[in-house]
C-alpha cells in the first residue's frame, strides 16, 4: 500500500456505553482492544470464527461431501427404483434386483466423483482471486480472505477497498465512503472516528461507522469490526448485491429442457402402466419396466456433464490467465457479441507520462507542476494513472505546504481538490478535466497577475482552444486552478468555485502495440468492440484512429442526457465510441445494448466501472483492478490485455459447444431409443428389454458421454458468438429421435421374422443394436459439418468405441447369464453393420437440414 504523506490522524477512544449498535457487545470488543494494540490473536480469532461464523451470507453451513452424495439418491425416480428392486429381490428375483442396485450405485459414484473433482478445481481457482481484507492479527497486518474476518478484528481501509464487515472507526484520515447501496446517495459520505451519542436515527449516516456493502472512495481508516456476515446491519442488501444477476439464457434453457423431459417421462410412465393394465403384463414387472425407462430417459448426468464441461473450460481459461468466478458465466462469455471497454489500460498502455506543465501562455510553469503535485500527493483517493504520472515525474519540493482537507474525486464532477496550509494562508487546489475546472473558475492568472473572466470572454475561448489543440494531438489534459480559502471544519463540493485558472498538465498515453491487431481478431470472431470512456472526445478520437476503431460518430455523455431510452437504443447500435460518459451513463448504454438483445461484456477496473460490471451480461475485471470492480465482475483477467480476453472468449465458446453436444445427444438418440421401447411394449408378448438391461444400457451410454467435455470443437463453431438455441434442441428431439426409432423397429422386425428370436435373443440383439447406434451417432452429431472432416478428441473416440465393443462382447462373457443375454448368430452382425451405416447416413442428412435452419 502506498503511504500517504503526513496523514493527520484523529484519534478517539470509543465510548462503549453510548454506542451499542451491533449484535456483538462492544464493551467486550473494546476491552480487548485496550488490552492489546495487536489485534486479535490467532486463537481468539478462531474462537470468534466458531462463535459468529464465517463473514459471508452462508454462515458456517457447509454441506459435507457425504450429504452431497446421498442427495443424488433423493431423486424420486431413483428412490422408487431402489425400493422396487428391493421388493423384487424379496419376491425372488435377487440377481436382477442386485444388478439394478449396483448400476444405480455406480452411476451415482461416477456422477459424484466427476462433479466434485471439477467443483474443487474451480473452487481453488476462485480462491486465488477471492476478496481480501487487511487485518491486524498478532500485531501484524495480514491480507486475509474477507470471509475470515471476525468481530473484534481490526481492519485497515484504503481507497478502492470494499468495507469487509460492519465496523466502527478508530482512526480516520479524510475517509470518504460510497454508500449508495444503502442510502441511494451517490456522492461519497465522509466518515470520522468521532464519538456519537445518538446512532438510532438514520443509522447508515452514523459518521463513525462503516458498513458491509459500501466501499472506500478515498482516505484511510482503521476500524474495529463489530458485526460480520448475516449479523451485519445491511447484510440483506449486501446479499442482494452479491447475489448473482438474473439467471442466464443458458440456465433458463437447461431448466426448460428439464421440464420438457419431465413431462415426457410422466406421460410415458402413465402410458406404459395403462397398456400394462389393459394388456397382458404382470403389474409389478410393468412398474419396474416403466420406471427403468423413465430413468433411462432422464438425462441424470446432465448437471454433472455441465459442471465438468464448464469446469474444464474454466481450467483451460485459467491457463490462459482468465479466472472465472461463476461457472455459469462461461456460457455468457462465449455468447458475447458486444464488448464494451474503457480506454485507459485496455486500449492504451495505461503507463501515462507527464509531458508538459504549462501556464496560460503555454510556457513551462513550475507553479503548475507544484500545485498539480500537491493535489496528487495529498489526495487519498485511488491514484489514477494521471496522478501516478505526476508523482513519478521527479522529486518536487513540497515543503511549506501541509494538508488540511480534501474533496475527493468523483466521475460526475471529474475534478478533485485538496486544501493546504502555507504559512497563515489556506489554499484550495483543484485539478481535473479542463471543462470541469474552467466551469468553476471566475478568474485566471498570468505571470502572477490575476484577471477576472469577462462574460463570454476571448480569454476563455483562447484557453479552450489551448487544451483542445493538445487533445487533438492525442495528449490528455488536466487543468489546475486554486484560490485562497478560509479555515473550515469540513470542505465540500461547493467550495470549488470562484477559482483562479493557473495552467494545464498534459500527458501522453500511447495505445498498446498489439491493440489494433487484437481488435481485428475480435471483429473477425463476431464481437464488436465499443469504447465507453470518461475521457474527452478529441483524445478518444485520436486513440481510436490509431487502433483502427471507426470513430466518425462519437457520442458525448451530455448528449445522452437528452435521449429517451428508445432513442438511445438506436444510437448504441450505430455508434462505437462514447466519450465523457459518467458511470451512470455507461450503465445506461449497457442496458440499451441489452435491450437490443445483444450479449454484452464489459471490461473495466475502476470504482466507476462497478455499476456497469454488474449491469453487463458478463462483467470482466483485472486482477490489478480495485476490489469494488473485482467484486462486481464475473471474470477476472490476470493480465489487462485484450488478447487474453479474446482467448478466454474462445474457450468459453468451446465449453458451451460441448454442453450442447450432450444435450443434442440426450434428446435425440437416447430419447428415440426409449421411445421405441415403449412402442415395442405394446405389441410384444414379453418385455422388449429387462429393467436391468435398460439401466445397464443407459449406464454404458452415459459412460461414453463422460469424455464429451474433452472433445474438440470445430473452428467454424468458434468463429462466432454462440447462443442458446432451444429450437434446435427441440427439433433434434422431434426429427432425429424418430429416425432412430425407424431403425429400432426394423431391428425388431428382423429379430422376430428373420431370426425367429425368442425373448433372450430379442433382448440381446436389441441391446447391442441400440447401444451401438446410440453411442456412435455422437460422431455425426458432434459437428455441424462433415463428420469425416471434424476430428473428435482421442479420449472421446476411445470411450465411445470401447462401449460399443463392450456391448458386442458382453453376450459372450460369463456375465451374459445373469444379465439375460445369449450369443448372437454371426449373420446378425452383418445385418447390424448395414443398419448402423444407413442410420448414421440418414441422421447426417437430417442433421444438416436442421443445423442449416438454425445456423
Ligand atoms: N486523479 C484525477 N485528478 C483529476 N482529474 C481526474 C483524475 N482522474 C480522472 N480525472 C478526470 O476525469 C476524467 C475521467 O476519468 P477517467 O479517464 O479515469 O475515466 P474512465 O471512464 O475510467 O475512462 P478511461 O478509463 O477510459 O480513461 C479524466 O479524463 C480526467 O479529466
Ligand atoms: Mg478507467
Amino acid at each position: 500500500m502506498q503511504q500517504s504523506p503526513s496523514p493527520q490522524v484523529t484519534r478517539t477512544r470509543p465510548d462503549e456505553e453510548k454506542a451499542d449498535i451491533s449484535t456483538v457487545p462492544l464493551q467486550k470488543l473494546f476491552a480487548q482492544l485496550e488490552s492489546s494494540e495487536q489485534g486479535l490473536t490467532g486463537i481468539q480469532a478462531s474462537k470468534h470464527l466458531k462463535k459468529y461464523g464465517l463473514n459471508d451470507m452462508s454462515g458456517l453451513k457447509h454441506t459435507a461431501p457425504l450429504l452431497h452424495f446421498l442427495h443424488l439418491f433423493l431423486n424420486p425416480l431413483i428412490a422408487i427404483l431402489l425400493i422396487a428392486s428391493i421388493v423384487s429381490a424379496i419376491l425372488g428375483d435377487a440377481v436382477d434386483a442386485g444388478i439394478i442396485i449396483i448400476i444405480v450405485l455406480l452411476s451415482n459414484v461416477l456422477n459424484f466423483i466427476q462433479t466434485s473433482r471439477s467443483q474443487n478445481a474451480v473452487e481453488k481457482l476462485r480462491a486465488d482471486v477471492a476478496p481480501t481484507a487487511s487485518v491486524l492479527r498478532d500485531g501484524k497486518w495480514l491480507e486475509l480472505a474477507r470471509r475470515e474476518v471476525v468481530p473484534g478484528d481490526i481492519v485497515r481501509l484504503t481507497a478502492g477497498d470494499m468495507v469487509p464487515a460492519d465496523a466502527r472507526l478508530i482512526q480516520a484520515t479524510d475517509l470518504h465512503v460510497q454508500q449508495a447501496a444503502l442510502t441511494g446517495e451517490s456522492f461519497p459520505v465522509d466518515k470520522r472516528a468521532v464519538d456519537v451519542s445518538d446512532t438510532t436515527e438514520n443509522f447508515a449516516n452514523a459518521p463513525n461507522c462503516v458498513f458491509l456493502g459500501t466501499s472506500v472512495v478515498s482516505g484511510l481508516g482503521i476500524a474495529l469490526v463489530t458485526a460480520t456476515g448475516q449479523q451485519t446491519a445491511f447484510g440483506d442488501i449486501a446479499v442482494r448485491l452479491a447475489s448473482h444477476a438474473p439467471e442466464t439464457e443458458f440456465e433458463r434453457g437447461i431448466k426448460s429442457f428439464g421440464v420438457l423431459i419431465t413431462q415426457t417421462v410422466f406421460f410415458l410412465v402413465i402410458f406404459i402402466v395403462l397398456v400394462g393394465i389393459i394388456g397382458h403384463h404382470q403389474p409389478f414387472e410393468t412398474v419396474l419396466f416403466a420406471i427403468s425407462l423413465a430413468v433411462g430417459l432422464t438425462p441424470e448426468f446432465l448437471p454433472m456433464i455441465t459442471t465438468v464441461t464448464l469446469g474444464q473450460g474454466a481450467l483451460r481459461m485459467a491457463k490462459r490467465k482468465v479466472i472465472v468466478k461463476h461457472l455459469e458465466s462461461i456460457q455468457n462469455f462465449g455468447s458475447i457479441d458486444t464488448l464494451c471497454s474503457d480506454k485507459t489500460g485496455t486500449l492504451t498502455s495505461g503507463e501515462t507520462r507527464l509531458e508538459g506543465f504549462v501556464d496560460l501562455l503555454a510556457k513551462e510553469s513550475k507553479q503548475v507542476l507544484l500545485f498539480g503535485s500537491l493535489n496528487s500527493a495529498y489526495q487519498m483517493g485511488m491514484k489514477s494513472p494521471l496522478d501516478e504520472a505526476i508523482l513519478s515525474h521527479g522529486p518536487i519540493d513540497m515543503n511549506g505546504y501541509t494538508k488540511v482537507g480534501e474533496i475527493p474525486f468523483d466521475f460526475e464532477r471529474r475534478c478533485l481538490s485538496v486544501v493546504v496550509q502555507s504559512g497563515d494562508e489556506y489554499l484550495i487546489i483543484t485539478k481535473g478535466a479542463p471543462e470541469s475546472v474552467l466551469a468553476r473558475c471566475t478568474a485566471y492568472e498570468i505571470n502572477g497577475e490575476q484577471k477576472l473572466f469577462a462574460d463570454a470572454s476571448d480569454e476563455q475561448t483562447a484557453f479552450v482552444k489551448m487544451y483542445c489543440d493538445l487533445n487533438s494531438q492525442g495528449y490528455r489534459v488536466l487543468a489546475v486552478a486554486y484560490r485562497v480559502i478560509s479555515r473550515q471544519e469540513k470542505y465540500q463540493k461547493n467550495d470549488e468555485q470562484s477559482l483562479v485558472l493557473l495552467g494545464f498538465l498534459n500527458f501522453a498515453d500511447p495505445p498498446k502495440e498489439d491493440a489494433a491487431r487484437v481488435l481485428q481478431t475480435f471483429k473477425s470472431d463476431g464481437v464488436q468492440v465499443k469504447i465507453l470512456t470518461g475521457d474527452n472526445e478529441l483524445v478518444t478520437r485520436h486513440v481510436c484512429n490509431q487502433v483502427g476503431i471507426e470513430s466518425t460518430r462519437i457520442v458525448l455523455g451530455s448528449e445522452l442526457d437528452h435521449m429517451t431510452d428508445p432513442a438511445l437504443a438506436q444510437v448504441v447500435e450505430e455508434a462505437n465510441v462514447f466519450a465523457r460518459v459518467s458511470p451512470s451513463q455507461k450503465n445506461r448504454i449497457i442496458l440499451a445494448l441489452k435491450s437490443r438483445k445483444h450479449v454484452v461484456g464489459y471490461i473495466g477496473d475502476g470504482i466507476n466501472d462497478a455499476p456497469s460490471l454488474h449491469a453487463a451480461d458478463v462483467g470482466i475485471s483485472v486482477s490489478t483492478g480495485v476490489d469494488v470492480a473485482k467484486d462486481a465482475a464475473d471474470i477476472i483477467l490476470l493480465e489487462q490485455s485484450l488478447q487474453v480476453l479474446h482467448d478466454g472468449i474462445l474457450e468459453g465458446r468451446k465449453a458451451f459447444g460441448n454442453v450442447v453436444k450432450y444435450l443434442l445427444m440426450g434428446t435425440s438418440s437416447n430419447f428415440g431409443n426409449m421411445f421405441s421401447m415403449a412402442g415395442a411394449y405394446v405389441f410384444l408378448p414379453f418385455l422388449p428389454m429387462l429393467p436391468s438391461q435398460i439401466l445397464l444400457n443407459t449406464f454404458l451410454y452415459n459412460i461414453s458421454q463422460v469424455t464429451i467435455p474433452s472433445d474438440n470443437v470445430d473452428a467454424s463453431y468458434l468463429r462466432k458468438p454462440q447462443q442458446w438455441n432451444i429450437g434446435l434442441i427441440r427439433n433434434f428431439m422431434l426429427f432425429i429421435g424418430p429416425v432412430s426409432s425407424i431403425f429400432d423397429f426394423l431391428t425388431f422386425f428382423i429379430m422376430l421374422r428373420v431370426f425367429n428370436a425368442g425373448e433372450t435373443l430379442f433382448h440381446t440383439g436389441w441391446f447391442v443394436e441400440s447401444l451401438a447406434t446410440q453411442t456412435l451417432v455422437l460422431f455425426v452429431i458432434r459437428t455441424a459439418g462433415n463428420p469425416l472432416r471434424s476430428r473428435p478428441s482421442l479420449s472421446l473416440t476411445m470411450t465411445t468405441l470401447f462401449i460399443v465393443v463392450l456391448g458386442f462382447v458382453l453376450p459372450y462373457t460369463p456375465m451374459a447369464g445373469p444379465l439375460g443375454f445369449m450369443p448372437l448368430p454371426p449373420l446378425y452382425f452383418l445385418f447390424l453393420a448395414a443398419m448402423i451405416i444407413s442410420y448414421l447416413l440418414l441422421v447426417e442428412v437430417v442433421k444438416r437440414r436442421l443445423m442449416r435452419r438454425y445456423a
